[in-house]
């Protein structure tokens, strides 16, 4: 079987890649990233080490890599002939890697390739949607009625952490033990993709809303808040009894929204919470609160793991949650060099003021009572 993967980097290597060798396949890695791509094609094969004291390790082989810049004929002969395809290229580049993706479906169209599932594991809701909406931008109508029938877009969520790297070799992937990925087995096309330890699920909403505003609310405030008191790790950062209390605080508020919306056992949801927290303070991984906080504008954005959560606790108790919005206001003060984003919102803060920018970036008015109460917070 053949898997062809978009994004050859930390989750690509050493989570979608691994499992899917684990299942049988081989693996194409598609990145724009020549010197990851030429490892690839010399090596053939990596090792993904748990960070754990027994520090297991897994052989990743039968792999190769396509620069897609360099070889785009490559990679669409690839999806036309690939039994999955899969992304983790971050959300804003699933924009990017549409065109290819959809010249690959039409090329498979033409050689009647048959069914196939396209699968984004980013961390978002309605990743796999949002780039079949990008794909199908690029289709006239009869390629989009042939897709419809023979290309499923399932969303899944996926959740492991992988710190950048350092290792002795480039390939080479440190990972935390724990991993969960679930996919939405009413998105499929054809027959259930054989992926192990894959979970697929006919209520996907709840896995994906219960990871990204749990796990991932947790993790961006104990970045921004870390950040903000001069910690340089997120295990340094959880260490701190202050930030702990004020991240059980926000995933409290969260956990409140969740529970109510999906009827979450409050027990269970509790136990959820902290074995995260157990998760952060995991001393065999170095994660950079500058990792784990990249791109504020987009984490700032209305539909993801801040401000979402946020307003559905407004909407839901009608009060504004404290912690979140402190939480913000610490994300709104969040600067690194490397990220661009970051740049940008500390020059947005500086001409407009923290109220105006927080508007722009999450698109609610002025006066909305979040906008009020992180501007007097801030
Ligand atoms: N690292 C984690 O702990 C983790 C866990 C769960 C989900 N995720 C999600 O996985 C995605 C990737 O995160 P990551 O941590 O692996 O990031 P990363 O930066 O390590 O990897 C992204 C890879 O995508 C490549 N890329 C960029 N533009 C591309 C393009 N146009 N075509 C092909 N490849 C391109 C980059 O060169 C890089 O190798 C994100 O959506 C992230 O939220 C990450
Ligand atoms: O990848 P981002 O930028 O959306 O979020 C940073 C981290 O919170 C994230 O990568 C986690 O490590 C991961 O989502 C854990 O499953």
């Amino acid at each position: 079987m053949k898997a062809v993967h978009f994004g050859a980097g930390n989750i690509g290597r050493g989570f979608i890649g691994l499992l899917l060798h684990q299942s049988g396949y081989a693996v194409e890695f598609v990145d724009v990233n020549e010197t990851l791509i030429n490892e690839l094609n010399k090596e053939k094969a990596y090792r993904v080490m748990l960070a754990n004291e027994e520090k297991q390790e897994f052989f990743v082989e039968n792999v190769s890599g396509i620069n897609s810049q360099q070889h785009p004929d490559a990679v669409i002969e690839a999806i036309s002939k690939a039994d999955i395809v899969t992304t983790a290229v971050g959300p804003n580049i699933l924009k990017l890697v549409a065109p290819l993706i959809a010249e690959g479906l039409k090329k498979r169209q033409q050689i009647s390739g048959g069914t196939v599932n396209v699968i984004a594991c980013e961390n978002m809701v309605g990743g796999s949607s949002e780039l079949k909406k990008h794909v199908v931008e690029k289709l006239g109508a009869e390629e989009i009625a042939w897709v419809e029938e023979n290309v499923g877009f399932p969303n899944s969520a996926v959740d492991r952490i992988v710190p950048n790297q350092n290792n002795e070799r480039l390939l080479d992937v440190l990972v935390e033990p724990f991993h969960e990925w679930v996919i939405d087995s009413t998105g499929m096309k054809g027959e259930q993709p054989k992926i192990e330890e894959a979970l697929f699920v006919e209520n996907l909403q709840a896995y994906i809303e219960r990871k990204l505003f749990t796990v991932n609310t947790g993790h961006a405030a104990t970045a921004y808040l870390g950040n903000l008191a001069g910690y340089k790790t997120i295990a340094e950062a959880i260490a701190q009894n202050d930030v702990k209390q004020d991240v059980l605080g926000t995933l409290g508020e969260t956990g409140n929204v969740l529970t109510t919306k999906y009827g979450f056992d409050a027990d269970q949801h509790q136990a959820y919470i902290e074995k995260i927290i157990g998760r952060f303070a995991n001393p065999y991984i170095v994660d950079d609160v500058q990792r784990v906080g990249r791109a504020p504008l987009r984490k700032l954005g209305a539909k993801d793991r801040l401000v979402a959560p946020a307003l559905e606790y407004i909407e839901e108790f009608g009060d504004v949650p404290a912690h979140l919005v402190k939480v913000i206001v610490a994300a709104l003060q969040f600067v690194s060099e490397e990220d661009h984003e970051s740049l940008t919102l500390k020059q947005m803060v500086e001409e407009k003021g923290a109220a105006a920018a927080f508007s722009e970036v999450s698109g609610l008015e002025m006066d909305h009572p979040l906008v009020v109460s992180v501007t007097e917070k801030f």
